[in-house]
């Protein structure tokens, strides 16, 4: 039985991340923390100009992860509360590994380990999988201006390298519970069974 609930839902650009750990908070009523986007200055100029903006970009993800993830810790793991988010801190990687290059990514995996090794991780994963089709559907549906130019070889890139960070984590943390959802098959967002299938698996999770 898991002690201290520490959900983390995971998968690429659009895959349905903050709505699935939305509903998910309202139904278990944790708490959730979710991702700063909006706010980001430079999410619209890394997608016009990758190799310029990357470490900018990937620092300032990692800073406010780091951030919010020592809140997390403080305020509900030490606190013996559960929570919800809506990203893993690997998800930093997974993401900086492929836009840094040279120097610029040896620092970056150094400052990495430094601010996350102590932090908190999640017991529980769900990782959405979802085809390329389904992910640029919901990326246009969602209508973010910056992402509308996005190139496909890089969505496709990110959909690799999420299943080989998702198999790294299995493989690096065997007791961390993840639960794989086909995000083409389940719809949880039209069909209201589809998400009381999830919401029973992670119930069986959190019980067992
Ligand atoms: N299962 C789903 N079925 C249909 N639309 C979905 C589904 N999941 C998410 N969406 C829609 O797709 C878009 C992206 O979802 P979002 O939760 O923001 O993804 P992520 O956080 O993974 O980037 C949103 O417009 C959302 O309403
Ligand atoms: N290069 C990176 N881009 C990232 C990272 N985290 C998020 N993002 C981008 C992807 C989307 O355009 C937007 C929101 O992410 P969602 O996964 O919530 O859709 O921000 C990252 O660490 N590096």
């Amino acid at each position: 039985m898991i002690q201290v609930p520490f959900i983390a839902v995971e998968g690429p650009i659009g895959a349905g991340k903050t709505t699935l750990a939305t509903m998910l908070a309202h139904r278990f009523q944790y708490p959730i923390v979710k991702e700063i986007v909006e706010e980001n200055p430079f999410l619209d100029k890394f997608y016009q100009n990758i190799d310029e903006w990357s470490f900018q970009l990937e620092m300032f993800f990692l800073c406010n992860r780091y951030k919010q993830l020592e809140d997390t810790g403080l305020n509900f793991i030490q606190q013996q509360l559960p929570v919800i988010s809506d990203y893993h801190i690997h998800k930093n990687l997974i993401f900086a590994e492929r836009t840094l290059k040279g120097i610029k990514r040896d620092k970056y995996r150094e400052i990495y380990h430094i601010l996350t090794d102590d932090l908190p991780r999640p017991n529980v994963i769900l990782y959405i999988r979802a085809s390329l089709d389904t992910l640029m559907h919901r990326i246009n549906k969602r209508g973010r201006d910056f992402e509308q130019d996005m190139e496909v070889g890089y969505m496709e890139q990110l959909i690799a390298d999420y299943d080989a960070g998702m198999a790294f984590l299995a493989e690096r943390e065997p007791a961390t519970r993840i639960i794989t959802i086909n995000g083409d098959d389940l719809d949880f967002v039209e069909h209201t069974e589809h998400f009381e299938q999830i919401a029973a698996r992670v119930q069986k999770e959190l019980n067992s």
